[in-house]
């Protein structure tokens, strides 16, 4: 129970001045803010996202644009299954009129029928008629197929790239569309064909212009609700907080065409860090799909991660249709297929997220364990089937493919609450709360005098030297018990004291008070405070451990813990005595002879 503090005086420390932040020496002057757009009646902060969207991979385009060493053919394919065995129905595989090694990877995706019918796959060009024309020959032959066309309408690229002015841009975004139609119609009457336009640097250009500009393109490309188009709206660069990019969307979506026959697609980029937060708002402003990469590959900082966002869904209870049960298989295959390691903090996916090392957070999660473990026995249910809620968890590590073991590690920073979880899930011993806290000091000076994590093994290495394989100055050597039926107990025990043997007796209320009366032979005065037990294994040859806490006596008072584990339980609370007189300072206690 908490005593409750009544309102006292003003304290009378001395009073801290608040920090001040100095200049930097950087030219922060040289930057200009963003502009954000004016959209005062804007809907998109009350609303949530209720279901996945429709997702696109482009891990084999704008993931693999942007790595040190594009993917071998080999590797792409690697890359292409998985996603397909993850669920994803939109994969963006390349740009085939780069080189003739994409143009090739998409033949063979086609040509060896890779590609799953409920797969559409998508191939990237600019809006050149030439390269248009060897894109679309890319994918004769497949069922589905998608050619996603774009130009860069932003005022900078307009000036700066193709010297072109406004019309001039529309104008070539209009005939790029017109080139894919005719060169469709050529190449391509027999695939489940659609069209997919970016206007490049989306959040770069006055959104009012983006919407002109799509609207010209869908006046080419005349959708209807059997004829989708996709307007995918690019943060190229992240330039802005997420809440202007997601009033871009809201002001979008409500001014396009034809909306109904039209699919607003995001594609963001994470070079202010927030990717996650932008796609999120630009869903709840009204877009239907979201282009993005695995672990947030792509250019520079990379595109959204899809992995973060459908984990984001599925921790709200919503599903994310794709299926991220086997994450560090994922994970490993996409390592290997870029050559890049995912940051152990990677959120879902990287080495550290479900792991604690400090002592409070440990606590809390070894509590909320139990308290599920016990949810589950209430509900007759198994402990991945209750309704989650843990302590600094926000998803069990179980359901993406990994175990608790690597949930809470020990190193200076954990306290008891950890060490014990990890004694009981590695090593299957329930240490009483006491020595918890006892251990846990022993635990602290290790790591202090040695740094570092304490692995599982030398957490035990530690415990077994400090409890367990004491054998001075007591060593037993065999006891012999007699009972009667109202429970006393004598004993004749054979001990090694000091290195010499011995044979003491004792009668109490049970063996363990017996043998501590019987220690009282050899100078050891000892009380017992607390006593536990519990099997280690189950069945006929199972194991025992037990624990005593321990009162000595020798002038002064000590108070330890001993542990004792044997297939015997009497043995094991004799060991047990035995290690607390061991670990109490030998030379503290005259040893009678
Ligand atoms: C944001 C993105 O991620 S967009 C995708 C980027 N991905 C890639 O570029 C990877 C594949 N690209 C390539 O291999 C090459 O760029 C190719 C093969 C497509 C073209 O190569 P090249 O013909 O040598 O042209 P280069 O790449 O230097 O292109 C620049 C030219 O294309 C023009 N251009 C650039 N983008 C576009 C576009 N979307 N539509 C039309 N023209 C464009 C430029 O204005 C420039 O024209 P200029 O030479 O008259 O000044
Ligand atoms: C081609 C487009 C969609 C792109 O990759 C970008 O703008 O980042």
């Amino acid at each position: 129970m908490t005593t409750e503090i009544r309102s006292t005086p003003k304290p009378r420390t001395k009073p801290q001045p608040r920090p001040v932040q100095q200049p930097s020496p950087m030219p922060f002057q040289r930057y200009q803010p963003f502009q954000p757009i004016v959209l005062s009646d804007r809907t998109w902060p009350a609303k949530s996202v209720t279901k996945a969207p429709r997702w696109l991979s482009t891990d084999l385009r704008d993931g693999n644009q942007a790595l040190i060493d594009p993917m071998t053919p080999g590797r792409k394919r690697k890359l292409f299954d998985l996603l397909v065995q993850m669920g994803y129905k939109e994969i963006e595989v390349g740009f085939p009129s780069a080189s003739q090694t994409d143009f090739d990877f998409v033949r063979s995706l086609i040509e060896s029928d890779a590609i799953p019918d409920d797969v559409t796959i998508s191939v990237l060009t600019q809006a050149r008629p030439d390269l248009i024309d060897r894109t679309a020959q890319s994918l004769i032959g497949a069922k589905r197929g998608t050619i996603h066309l774009y130009n860069a309408v932003a005022e900078l690229f307009r000036r700066v790239v193709f010297h072109m002015d406004e019309q001039e841009c529309k104008q070539l975004a209009k005939n790029g569309t017109r080139w894919v139609i005719d060169a469709a119609e050529k190449y391509l009457r027999d695939v489940e064909f659609g069209y997919e336009y970016s206007p490049e640097i989306f959040t770069q250009t006055p959104t009012e212009f983006a919407v002109e500009v799509c609207n010209g393109v869908i006046d080419v490309w005349q959708p209807d609700a059997d004829r989708e188009i996709i307007l995918n709206l690019p943060a190229t660069v992240e330039m802005s907080t997420p809440n202007t990019y997601a009033d871009q969307i809201e002001y979008f979506c409500r001014n396009i065409d034809s909306r109904d026959s039209v699919c607003v697609s995001l594609h963001t980029h994470n070079d202010r860090g927030t990717a996650v937060a932008a796609t999120e708002f630009g869903l709840m402003a009204g877009a239907d799909r979201v282009e993005g990469c695995l672990f947030g590959h792509g250019e520079r900082t990379g595109n959204v991660d899809l992995v973060t966002l459908g984990m984001n869904l599925y921790t709200q209870g919503i599903d994310p249709k794709i299926d991220f049960s086997r994450l560090d298989e994922v994970r490993r295959t996409v390592e290997y297929c870029t050559g890049m390691p995912v940051p152990a903090r990677q959120p879902y996916s990287g080495d550290l997220v479900y792991t604690a090392f400090s002592g409070s957070h440990q606590d809390a999660i070894k509590k909320g364990l139990e308290d599920l473990e016990t949810k589950a026995e209430r509900e007759r249910v198994g402990i991945h089937e209750v309704a989650w809620q843990a302590p600094y968890l926000p998803v069990d590590p179980h359901d993406v493919g990994r175990t608790y073991e690597a949930v809470i590690r020990v190193n200076s920073q954990s306290g008891k609450g950890g060490m014990a979880y990890l004694m009981k899930a590695d090593h299957s011993l329930v240490l009483p709360r006491r020595l918890q806290m006892e251990f846990s000091r022993v635990v602290q000076q290790h790591s202090d005098s040695e740094g570092g994590e304490v692995t599982s093994e030398q957490l035990w290495q530690i415990f077994s030297d400090e409890y367990l394989n004491r054998t001075e100055p007591l060593k037993g050597k065999g006891f012999t018990l007699e009972t009667t039926e109202d429970g006393r107990a004598t004993i004749k025990a054979r001990i090694s004291s000091h290195g010499v043997e011995k044979v003491i007796t004792g009668e109490g209320n049970g063996p363990v008070s017996a043998f501590v009366d019987a220690l009282g032979n050899v100078g050891v005065r000892l009380r017992v405070l607390d006593y536990n037990e519990h099997a280690l294994t189950a069945g006929g040859d199972a194991t025992a451990a037990a624990y005593v806490e321990c009162e000595i006596e020798n002038g002064d008072i000590e108070v330890h813990w001993g542990v004792g584990i044997d297939p015997d339980i009497t043995t094991a609370s004799l060991k047990a005595v035995m290690s607390a007189v061991n670990r109490h300072r030998r030379e503290a206690y005259a040893v009678a002879m």
